[in-house]
């Protein structure tokens, strides 16, 4: 019995991502939590004639804690997004406090979930969601991921453009870092198969990479940011988890954890210098199991482009384990 979560269920992505963990035939239970609107979004999904059992709640009565009893894994695009001119630092003040009391929800419901985090800004929602679990003494830092699948989704795109592959998913390119801007890094130096980037077009391309978000909150025009292309990744990864967790080997995903508490994450800390990165990480059956330094494999422009993933990351995980360890005055 497998049994999936939804929170934010009834958002651009929380639907799209319903639909397809509704259909996908590793999920035996599929449960719908949302503020607004998850009636409706639970009776529609509910006529689908797949394997899931699909129910869904508000939060009135004991509205969330039906919906995490007995969850295996839980995944959170919870949260407003941007809009034009918004960095994802400025959904901080609204976001952290839905991230907080979310996943204190988990901890006391179902605390050995595996806990997939899209709700932005990524690099502080991660921090706060392990700051929590600590305090609640149930932080498994191999049950905790922050999702930054949709910029290796961008990559694999984006690179197949430039260099004419017409099937870009057989392109595996490690995004490693963090999921805002220039904290993004994608390692073209270490793609299997071995791409060659043409030399004017590599600055766009990594640019594209790691502002793939602005262009689609753009063209959204005030309506958003990316929802489809998200509600893709977020299955995508969380398909991972749930192959893995079955007993399929020899799955790796670059996702954002706390590395000090994966095998392997300890030497990257101290590496990088931070405590939360994106690394590839190989997923089995108790989540992360072992994260890849990438750090190794590097040439000059990628060094240029980490250190200055760092320098940004910092700040925000900072700012993420400050909003439990010091509360703000309510
Ligand atoms: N990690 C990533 O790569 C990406 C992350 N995002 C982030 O995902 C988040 C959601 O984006 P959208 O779905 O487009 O936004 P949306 O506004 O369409 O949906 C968010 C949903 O969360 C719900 N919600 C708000 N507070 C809640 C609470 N306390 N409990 C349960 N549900 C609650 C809202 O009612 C709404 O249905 C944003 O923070 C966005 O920045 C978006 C794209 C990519
Ligand atoms: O850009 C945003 O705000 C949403 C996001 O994280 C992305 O599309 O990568």
């Amino acid at each position: 019995m497998v049994k999936a979560v939804v929170l934010g269920a009834s958002g651009g992505i929380g639907q799209p991502l319903s639909l397809l963990l509704k259909i996908c035939p590793l999920i035996d239970e599929l449960s719908l939590y949302d503020v607004v609107n998850t009636p409706g979004v639970t009776a529609d999904l509910a006529h689908i004639s797949s394997r899931a059992k699909t129910t869904g709640y508000l939060p009135n009565g004991d509205g969330l804690k039906l919906t995490l009893t007995g969850a295996d894994i839980v995944v959170i695009p919870a949260g407003i997004p941007r809009k034009p001119g918004m960095t994802r630092d400025d959904l901080f003040k609204i976001n952290a406090g839905i991230v907080r009391d979310l996943v204190t929800g988990i901890a006391e419901y179902c605390p050995k979930a595996f806990i997939l985090i899209i709700s932005n800004p990524v690099n502080s929602t991660v921090p706060i969601a392990a700051e929590v679990l600590k305090s609640k003494n149930v932080f498994d830092p191999k049950r905790l991921f922050g999702v930054t699948t949709l910029d290796v989704v961008r990559s694999e795109t984006f690179v197949a453009e430039i260099i004419g592959e017409s099937d870009p998913q057989t392109l595996k390119i490690p995004v490693v870092g963090g999921h805002s801007g220039e904290t993004i890094v994608p390692l073209l130096s270490q793609a299997k198969p071995s791409v060659q980037i043409p030399a004017d077009k590599l600055d766009a391309l990594v640019n594209r990479v790691q502002y793939g978000g602005d262009e689609v909150v753009k063209a959204k025009d005030g309506a958003g940011s990316a929802t489809l292309s998200m509600a893709y990744a977020g299955f995508r990864f969380a398909e991972k988890i749930l192959k893995a967790v079955r007993g399929e080997k020899g799955i790796i995903e670059p996702t954002y954890v706390y590395l000090p508490g994966v095998e392997g994450g300890a030497e990257i800390a101290k590496a990088t210098g931070v405590e939360y990165f994106s690394v590839p990480v190989e997923l089995g059956t108790n989540g992360a199991e072992k994260a890849y330094n990438p750090l190794t494999d590097t040439n000059d422009y990628e060094k240029k482009l980490l250190e200055a993933a760092m320098k940004g990351l910092k700040g925000n995980i900072e700012k993420g384990v400050d909003f439990i360890k010091n509360p703000p005055a309510k």
